[in-house]
C-alpha cells in the first residue's frame, strides 16, 4: 500500500453522489453528494434522523449501490471489480460495533482479518504475528486486562474499543464509525472518542457520525452536515447549536426539491 504521504489524492472524494429513486422518500437517498476529505482529517457527519448519513458511510465501501457520480477513496474509484482494493484503505465500524459475543477480545479483533486468510491460514488459525498485531492493538485501546475475557463481559464502552481495534487490524488509511457512541455513558463516549482522536493523531482520517453537537465540537476539526441526502454544511464545528436551529426549522418546511 502506497504511503499515506506520497499519496496525492484526498482519502475521500464524491462527486455528484446519487443512490437510485427511493419512491417511499420521492428522491434518492443520497441526493447529489459533493464533499472532499483529506488525510489525517477527523469529520464529524451530522444530520437529523433520515438525513443520509449512514447511506453516505455504507456507500464509500460499495456497500450501496450508486446511480450517478463517482466516490474515489484514496485515489481508487469505488467500483465493484475494485471493491476489495478500496474496502483495504477503509475500516468501517458498524452501529452497535457488531462484536461476537462469545468470542474474546483478541478472537473478535483477529476476525477483522479474517478475509485475507489463505485456506492453509484458515485451517490451522491465524498467523502469529496477526495475533500480535491483534494483542498491541487492544493494548493501545487500553484493554490489555481484557484480552481473553469474552467480549459479553465488557461494558458498553469497552466493546465499542474492542470493534474499534477490529476495523484498525488491517491498517487502514480510514476508519469510517457509524454512531460509535450511541448507548454509552460519559465515561465509555470518552474513551471511544479519546482512542478515535488518538488513533487520529498517528495519521488515520476518521469520519464519524455522531448526533451530540457538543461531542463534535470538541473532537473534529470539521463538520459535514446532511440533510435529505445533500451536503448542508460544510466548516468548522463552531455555533452548530445555531446552524441546527436552522435545520429544525427548514425541516419542517416541506421540500420543494424533491426530485
Ligand atoms: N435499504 C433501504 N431501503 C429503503 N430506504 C432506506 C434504506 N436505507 C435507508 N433508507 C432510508 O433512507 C433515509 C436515510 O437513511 P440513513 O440510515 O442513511 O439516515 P441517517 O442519517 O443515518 O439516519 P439516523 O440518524 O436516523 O441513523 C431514511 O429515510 C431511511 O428510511
Amino acid at each position: 500500500m502506497e504511503p499515506i504521504s506520497e499519496n496525492k489524492s484526498p482519502a475521500i472524494a464524491c462527486h455528484n453522489l446519487r443512490t437510485p429513486y427511493q419512491s417511499t422518500l420521492k428522491r434518492p437517498i443520497l441526493n447529489g453528494i459533493d464533499l472532499k476529505i483529506n488525510h489525517g482529517e477527523f469529520v464529524a457527519l451530522l444530520g437529523l434522523n433520515g438525513a443520509g448519513k449512514s447511506t453516505l458511510l455504507r456507500s464509500l465501501v460499495g456497500l450501496v449501490p450508486v446511480s450517478q457520480g463517482e466516490i474515489q477513496i484514496c485515489g481508487t474509484t469505488v467500483q465493484p471489480k475494485l471493491v476489495d482494493e478500496v474496502r483495504k484503505n477503509v475500516g468501517f465500524l458498524v452501529q452497535g460495533g457488531g462484536l461476537v459475543d462469545q468470542l474474546s477480545c483478541l478472537d473478535n479483533v483477529l476476525c477483522g482479518c479474517l478475509g485475507e486468510l489463505n485456506t492453509w491460514q484458515s485451517l490451522w488459525g491465524f498467523p502469529k504475528r496477526d495475533r500480535r498485531v491483534a494483542m498491541q492493538l487492544l493494548q493501545k485501546m487500553g484493554l490489555q486486562e481484557q484480552i481473553y475475557q469474552k467480549a459479553r463481559q465488557l461494558s458498553g464502552g469497552q466493546r465499542q474499543r474492542v470493534a474499534i481495534a477490529r476495523t484498525l487490524i488491517q491498517s487502514p488509511h480510514i476508519l469510517l464509525a457509524d454512531e460509535p457512541t450511541t448507548g454509552l455513558d460519559v465515561s465509555g463516549i470518552n474513551q471511544v472518542m479519546t482512542s478515535l482522536q488518538e488513533m487520529n493523531r498517528k495519521g488515520l482520517t476518521v469520519v464519524v457520525v455522531l448526533h451530540d453537537l457538543a461531542l463534535a465540537a470538541q473532537y473534529a476539526q470539521r463538520a459535514i452536515v446532511l440533510q435529505e441526502g445533500q451536503v448542508w454544511y460544510d466548516g468548522d464545528c463552531q455555533n452548530m447549536d445555531s446552524q441546527f436551529a436552522k435545520l429544525q426549522k427548514l425541516s419542517l418546511v416541506p421540500s420543494v426539491n424533491a426530485a
